[in-house]
């Protein structure tokens, strides 16, 4: 498999803080890929990056061949004009124009347009790719009223294809949550992406919920399109992703198999931190078996809805939450 996205060296600084360092990885076509880290570790940030919505500090993301991230002049940084020549357009792809080039993205806290039907909501991104012009369109000519037909058509299409099966003409504001996020999936599908970005799709889905995106996902995955899914449900992630990339700080630590995932020390040691005594979970401690991977898996995992079981002393412990 080619690659579709190569994200090489990103780094985005917010004031003294580097969101995203360093971080370099790639997804091929037609995967499922999990970004996975704890709070704070910069998914959404790198998410926002890849998708034009963030200027990195440095760093390039080409997709399918085309850079999403361009280079900016030493000149420009020098003169101290690289945030007004980027809030012209300059030196920066914009998401409408990243979306055309073929990738979607869901949001951590839902975009939809509240005060809009659910179809209009699905409709709105096609619009973009309507060939009618402003007369056409003031005139509501026959040729508009094909196209528009056409758009509700293939908007319709899209609602069955996530499972959508209320009423098409509610206000996405007076839809259960789980319904709003299948919405927002079938809009993002409607901009007929190649790759799909997912940030934390699970959020308050209860367990059939659950299991009814896992199979949407895959079923997005069957149709050739590539989903990269940021998620803290570790249960979901491991059951649902064929590879994995971990961050921490910013940085990937690992990138692998769910089974190599979970025996990663490392990633055992992002996710619980230290124990009571202070002691990091080490390498050595788990080769001695003080701490077995299973049971920090499992602390790691929730399952697909389930209760999680932090390990007994761990932080996670503590803090009764293991993201
Ligand atoms: N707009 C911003 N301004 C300043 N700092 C920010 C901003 N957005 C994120 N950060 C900081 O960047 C770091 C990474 O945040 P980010 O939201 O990308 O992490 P995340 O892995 O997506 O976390 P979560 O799992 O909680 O959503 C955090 O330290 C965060 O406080």
């Amino acid at each position: 498999m080619s690659a579709l996205l190569e994200v090489t060296d990103l780094t985005l600084r917010f004031g003294g803080v580097k969101a995203v360092d360093g971080l370099s990885f790639e997804v091929r076509e037609g995967e499922i890929l999990a970004v996975i880290g704890p709070n704070g570790a910069g998914k959404t940030s790198a998410f926002n990056c890849i998708s034009g919505f963030y200027l990195p500090t440095s760093g390039s993301v080409v997709f399918q061949g085309r850079s999403i991230v361009r280079e900016v002049p030493r000149l420009w940084h020098s003169l101290r004009l690289v945030h007004l020549l980027q809030s012209f357009g300059f030196y920066r792809v914009l998401p409408s124009r990243v979306t055309k080039w073929g990738m979607a993205r869901t949001f951590q806290n839902l975009r939809l347009f509240r005060e809009l039907s659910v179809l209009d909501n699905v409709k709105t991104a096609m619009h973009a790719n309507l060939r009618e012009g402003f007369w056409s369109t003031l005139l509501h000519t026959p040729g508009y009223r094909r196209a528009e037909a056409a758009c509700a058509r293939e908007a319709r299409g899209w609602l069955d294809f996530v499972g959508f099966d209320d009423d098409e003409e509610l206000y996405v504001g007076q839809l259960p949550y789980g319904e709003q996020r299948r919405v927002e999936i079938a809009r993002a599908l409607a901009t007929s992406p190649k790759l799909l970005l997912l940030d934390e799709p699970a959020a308050g889905l209860n367990f059939n919920e659950k299991q009814a995106l896992m199979a949407l996902i895959r079923k997005v995955r069957d149709l050739g399109v590539a989903v990269v899914l940021i998620e803290h449900d570790m249960g979901m992630v491991m059951e649902l992703a064929e590879r994995i990339v971990v961050l921490n700080y910013g940085r990937e630590i690992a990138d692998g198999t769910p089974e190599e995932i979970k025996a990663d020390p490392l990633v055992i040691e992002a996710y619980l931190g230290v124990d009571d005594d202070g002691a990091a979970v080490d390498d050595t401690r788990l080769r001695t078996g003080a701490v077995s991977a299973d049971a920090i898996a499992a602390a790691i995992g929730d399952g697909a809805g389930g209760a999680s079981t932090p390990l007994p002393g761990t932080r996670a412990d503590q803090e009764g939450d293991v993201r």
